[in-house]
């Protein structure tokens, strides 16, 4: 084995050994990721400069991982193969940045040096050392991961769902299928944030993109995920032991950027009479089910992918996203917003709903906001939330004195939906001739803003509540008066070229009955600027009169504005009150 260090900032670190022939995935680990690990452990870093033929194949290497969509195709810890080769030698590039914490980036070029042969992913745990650093900076808590054979008896790992009634099948392609009215996204060099797909959690294909056939689209992240795994690609996950009362978990090994997809929750879709049929047989201490349409529900509870190990956390640093895929619903386990460090167990909140009179089950996941129950609760108060002092008792490492509830069929879980704004939003663009307007307004939002509307698990909502929860997003603090919430509304869907039909006002009648002479009006409003007392016109009126039409294009421009400012002044404005998240004040 040969190791070379380049003095270049950051450290390289160049490997090379012998591979047996014709390479096994065991071999490969084997040979290949133990002497890494001792390397890392107790090696000393060579001084020798790699030579120019090395350092081109390490540019290669470099660029072949950039081709292949960096952001959804992890590099970090990866090595992979093409084909089988006589003998190979094996080239690492560990990529160890201290400063950045950057975790490392392995290849495997060919035995000339420049082609990169193999790309699969190698769960090296005794790496995990090398990123202490970042864990401390980051102050998060990680687990040591150990080790966890399943056997097939209790659970059988599954690259795709299982789809056990084929109608339902059909008719969930067919309606999501029906639910686009767009023929594909105008993406011109790469399908990012903007593209209108993504905004749906769409996943490009051919028929729906004109990059997709590119490398350039990068809305493939499932696709990119099962290509992976056929090259031997290997998740950074690993299942372990977590405690007695949470049984197993799901630990990363590698850094996940945040949004990055994790795994795909897989599973035996199954309808809500087939889970209650099978909770009815037997007695489950864990349950391993997720909604994934109405009526619908995967169950990994046998077959399912390593998804199912996930627990649950009020402060998670996980999201499962609803995904189309071919017109097929999937679910993916994306990393929440901060990412995922080595060593972290990924976690999201279930959002269980329980049906009533369920006992929820107690939330042992120790963070500081913990609900005391897994979701959301709908009787009273079935059981007691964990007073502060039991919290913390239990982070002390002590056992809460806590009963946990006993676990019967009824506490089969229904959804695991999160009703925020944002997911509601989601959820309803979809719906059929809405998914245009609304997905080119979406477009021209702020990226923080965008952000806030990737979730999609909740049940459609209707047409109107799309603007509103749009607005909600948009329009975070309230004004003081009615009329200045109203302008605000007004205001914010001039801005974006929301219809205010979405807003609750009616605007299939252009003018308000009560119609005004727009010569007074403009004489009115200079009368107000001049005496402002001696107005009677109300604030959203005030600021929009005062501008004078200059030229016919403003004029019209103008009364456009002032055909919104009655609108809102009409008794249909009243509408507005059932606005959700704009509680009006009445006596305003
Ligand atoms: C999808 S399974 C997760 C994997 C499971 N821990 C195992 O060992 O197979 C969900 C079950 O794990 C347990 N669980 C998950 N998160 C938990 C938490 N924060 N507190 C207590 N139990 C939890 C509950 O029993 C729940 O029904």
């Amino acid at each position: 084995m040969l190791v070379s260090q380049s003095n270049e900032e950051p450290f390289f670190f160049y490997m090379w050994c012998d591979m047996p022939s014709r390479p096994s995935r065991n071999s490969l680990k084997d040979s290949t990721y133990l002497p890494l690990g001792e390397l890392l452990e107790h090696g000393e870093a060579p001084t020798t400069r790699p030579s120019r033929k090395q350092a081109r194949s390490i540019e290669q290497c470099k660029k072949w991982v950039a081709c292949i969509d960096h952001s959804n195709f992890p590099s970090h810890w990866s090595v992979g193969k093409r084909g089988s080769r006589t003998k190979l030698q094996l080239q690492m590039q560990l990529f160890l940045s201290a400063a950045s914490g950057s975790p490392l980036k392995l290849w495997i070029v060919s035995q000339r040096g420049l082609e990169v042969v193999s790309f699969l992913l190698i769960p090296n745990l005794e790496t995990l050392q090398f990123v202490s650093p970042t864990r401390q900076k980051r102050g998060r808590s990680v687990v040591k991961p150990n080790s966890f054979r399943a056997t097939t008896a209790e659970w059988a790992n599954l690259a795709k769902n299982i789809w056990r009634n084929s109608k339902e099948h059909d008719k969930v392609i067919k309606n999501s299928r029906s639910s686009r009215d767009y023929n594909s996204c105008n993406c011109k060099v790469t399908c990012g944030d903007l593209c209108l797909n993504r905004i749906l959690q769409i996943e490009c294909d051919s028929t729906i993109c004109k990059l997709s056939e590119t490398r350039n689209c990068g809305n493939t992240q499932f696709t990119t995920l099962e290509l992976g795994r056929s090259l031997l690609f290997r998740e950074g996950t690993r299942v372990c032991r977590i405690d007695d009362k949470k049984g197993y978990g799901l630990v990363a090994i590698r850094e996940f950027a945040p949004y990055e997809l994790i795994c795909e929750y897989t599973g035996e879709v199954i309808n809500q009479d087939v889970v209650k049929e099978r909770l009815s047989k037997k007695k489950f201490f864990h349950y391993y089910h997720l909604s994934l349409e109405q009526g619908l529900s995967i169950d990994s509870t046998v077959k399912g992918s390593v998804a199912r190990f996930v627990n649950h956390s009020c402060a998670p640093n996980a999201e499962v996203q609803k995904w189309y895929v071919q017109d097929e619903p999937r679910i993916g386990l994306f990393a929440g917003s901060k990412g995922i460090i080595p060593g972290e167990e990924i976690t999201y909140d279930y959002n269980f709903i329980w049906l009533e009179n369920a006992e929820p089950q107690l939330c042992y996941c120790q963070s500081a906001n913990c609900r005391g129950v897994i979701g959301k609760k709908h009787s009273p108060s079935p059981v007691s939330q964990p007073t502060k002092s039991s919290k913390n008792t239990s982070q002390e490492g002590s056992q809460p004195n806590r009963k946990r509830p006993h676990k019967t069929k009824d506490n089969l879980l229904l959804k695991t939906e999160k009703d925020t704004d944002a997911r509601r939003l989601r959820r309803s663009i979809r719906h059929k001739g809405l998914a245009s307007d609304v997905g080119n307004t979406i477009q021209r939002l702020p990226l923080h803003v965008r952000k806030q509307l990737s979730i999609d698990m909740a049940p459609p909502g209707k047409a109107d509540d799309i603007t509103r929860q749009l607005l909600a997003v948009l329009l975070p603090t309230e004004g003081r008066t009615r009329s200045s919430r109203q302008r605000k509304v007004v205001e914010a869907c001039m801005k974006t070229g929301i219809p205010l039909k979405y807003t609750g006002l009616d605007i299939k009648e252009p003018f308000p009955k009560k119609r005004v002479n727009r010569r007074n009006s403009a004489r009115k409003s200079r009368s107000s600027s001049q005496s402002p007392s001696a107005s009677e016109t109300s604030a959203s009126e005030a600021l929009i009169l005062k501008e004078e039409p200059k030229n016919h294009s403003e004029r019209g421009r103008v009364s456009e504005k002032l055909k919104i400012a009655h609108i809102i002044h009409s008794s249909e404005a009243e509408s507005l009150s059932s606005i959700p998240f704009h509680p009006i004040n009445q006596t305003n």
